[in-house]
């Protein structure tokens, strides 16, 4: 494996059964991702990018295969061990925020890091760190509703690296804003990406966006491909 492959998939299978109906939606994915990179998955609806980002990000296991981070192989780590790996190395951003409503945006960025076991002044400064290079450090105080939909995702996309993972994962996470909000929100994120050396996969149906990453690949008949 070379040495800046964050996350690779081996022969990922992931099947569901409907009825009578077994669905084969991951048939023996191989895939990549490098430190710094930036992906673009682009593939119509139902083509399985969840299903995909889901397998990679250790919320569900492959029927076959295996997803090795950084090295090591998770799929028959214990859901405590794939539990700490993703709280740890994993950063998801989806369409829609799934703020926590009730607080601020920086303790919504602190929450993560809170968990892990930092301490508060310490999550607290890395929270403020991370909404200034957002750029939103004014709206710190803020609760999510306060907020526009391009700050909300600004705000989770900081919570989302704010323990540093190894690889982010976002399923179309400019997918309910507007053009220009979206074009904003996703130099950020790119941002944020070449800073940190983080390696990323962006599901999206944004092909200006999908344009501006380091690759694109889709999903056919259960196998990732170059676009
Ligand atoms: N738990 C499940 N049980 C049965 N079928 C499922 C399950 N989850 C997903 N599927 C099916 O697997 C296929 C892939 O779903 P997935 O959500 O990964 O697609 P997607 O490419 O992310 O779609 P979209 O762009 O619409 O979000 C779909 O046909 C879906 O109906």
């Amino acid at each position: 494996m070379a040495a800046d492959v964050v996350i690779e998939l081996k022969a990922v299978e992931r099947h569901y059964v409907q009825g009578q109906r077994k669905l084969t939606i991951l048939n023996g994915v191989d895939f990549s991702l490098h430190r710094g990179e930036m992906v673009a998955l682009v593939a119509p609806s139902g083509t399985g990018k969840s299903t995909l980002l889901h397998t990679a990000g250790l919320l569900e296991r492959p029927d076959a295969g295996d997803v090795m981070l950084a090295g090591r192989a998770c799929g028959r780590l214990s859901d405590d061990e794939r539990t700490a790996i993703r709280r740890n190395d994993i950063g998801f951003v989806y369409q829609f925020h799934h703020l926590l409503p009730e607080f601020s945006a920086v303790e919504n960025i602190m929450m993560p890091q809170l968990v892990k076991g930092l301490p508060a002044t310490e999550a607290r400064a890395r929270a403020m760190q991370l909404l200034d290079y957002m750029q939103i450090a004014k709206r710190a105080e803020h609760r999510p509703a306060e907020l526009s939909g391009g700050e909300q995702q600004r705000v989770a996309i900081a919570r989302a690296v704010a323990n540093a993972p190894l690889v982010l994962l976002a399923d179309e996470p400019t997918g309910n804003l507007d053009p220009t909000t979206a074009s904003y929100v996703f130099d950020a994120l790119s941002a944020l990406v070449r800073q940190s050396g983080l390696a990323a996969l962006i599901a999206t149906h944004n092909h200006e966006l999908a344009r501006r990453m380091d690759r694109r690949v889709t999903l056919s008949e259960g196998h990732v491909v170059p676009l």
